[in-house]
């Protein structure tokens, strides 16, 4: 990496896609001009409702798909302007689990450092197969391994030209929790050395724990872009969680108008716009209808929270 570093890893501007209809389907609008520059250096999470466009947007810089419109640049290259030099910035691990079987690992990523024309001193396939846990598989068949070797070996594919950005569609679907664990160690080991990580997931747990900036997407569009710590300051609302002596069967007298659930643990949790309710008047309320307090604490927003605000709840308010 020793050309000049650019700011943003990938940038995206005005991105369109519209993917053609055919035999009775109409014609589908994917990606609405998206503008999105994801820094360089960062954890990127890109994340959104199933069919909100993220694999179409991936696989644009991936050279997957065709886009409509717009520009798309990979580490400061114009995709449209050289698109090889853009392809050499940029490792995409994609979704699906598409690979030869015929194939050992060891062989695999031969043929891939080949694709990229890596020369053979320069080739990494023993460094990259240890930090994958792949070595006692490297000459076993493709076929013979689990789902989860598999989707690691998916990942050394991605890297054998030692790209600075390095995209992951949905990594960790199907893998095990302690290979998942695994995966996430070298993904921010690479972080640290420097590669720009770009990730779509479903497990938003994931994404609050891993990433630093956070993209979500709805329905082709950009419905929030920034720091995940902004991310979850937007909901600012906090939870009061009164757990009660007695399990509750109804929500106590006095919080008929707030937002009061009972939870299935018996605890009644009131969700309250921060600085427009006060703690000490709830609880008094709480008393008031005579039930007795074991525990009391407040629970702040998750980005689950925010994810559900910004894009089904955004889409019910629409149509309601
Ligand atoms: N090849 C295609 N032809 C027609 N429509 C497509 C094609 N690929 C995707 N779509 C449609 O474009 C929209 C966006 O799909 P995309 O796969 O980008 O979403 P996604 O956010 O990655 O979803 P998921 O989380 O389910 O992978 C969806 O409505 C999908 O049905």
């Amino acid at each position: 990496m020793s050309e000049s570093q650019p700011e943003f890893a990938l940038e995206a501007y005005g991105l369109k896609k519209t993917y053609p209809g055919g035999k009775g389907s109409p014609a589908k609008e994917a990606l609405k001009g998206v503008d999105l520059q994801i820094p360089r250096g960062s954890i990127f999470g890109l994340l959104g409702p199933n069919g909100a466009g993220k694999s179409t947007f991936i696989n644009i810089f991936a050279g997957l798909v065709t886009k409509s419109e717009g520009t798309a640049k990979i580490w400061g290259v114009d995709i449209d302007k050289d698109p090889r030099r853009a392809r050499a910035a940029i490792g995409v691990v994609p979704q699906e689990l598409n690979m030869d079987v015929f194939f050992t690992p060891s062989e695999t990523l031969e043929l891939m450092a080949g694709f990229y024309g890596v020369p053979k001193p320069e080739r990494r396939t023993q460094e990259i197969l240890t930090a994958l846990g792949l070595d006692d598989k490297r000459d076993a068949y493709v076929r013979q391994l689990s789902g989860g070797m598999k989707r690691r070996l998916l990942v050394g594919k991605a890297l054998v030209h030692n790209p600075p950005v390095l995209v992951l569609d949905e990594p960790t679907a199907g893998v095990d929790i302690e290979l998942r664990r695994q995966l996430w160690e070298y993904v921010l080991e690479l972080n640290k050395q420097g590669v720009t990580i770009v990730l779509t997931t479903h497990y938003l747990e994931e994404a609050q724990e891993l990433c630093d900036q956070i993209a979500i997407v709805n329905h082709g569009e950009v419905v929030a872009c920034e720091p995940k710590a902004d991310l979850l300051k937007r909901l600012d609302s906090k939870t009061l969680v009164i757990e009660p002596v007695e399990p509750l069967s109804a929500i106590p007298a006095g919080f008929e108008a707030q937002d009061a659930i009972i939870r299935p643990d018996g605890s009644l949790a009131i969700t309250y716009k921060f600085g427009e309710a006060s703690v000490a008047d709830m609880i008094e309320t709480y008393r008031a209808s005579g039930a007795r307090i074991a525990d009391l604490r407040t629970e702040e927003p998750d980005l689950e929270d925010v994810f559900l605000a910004l894009t089904y709840q955004a889409d019910e308010a629409k149509t309601a």
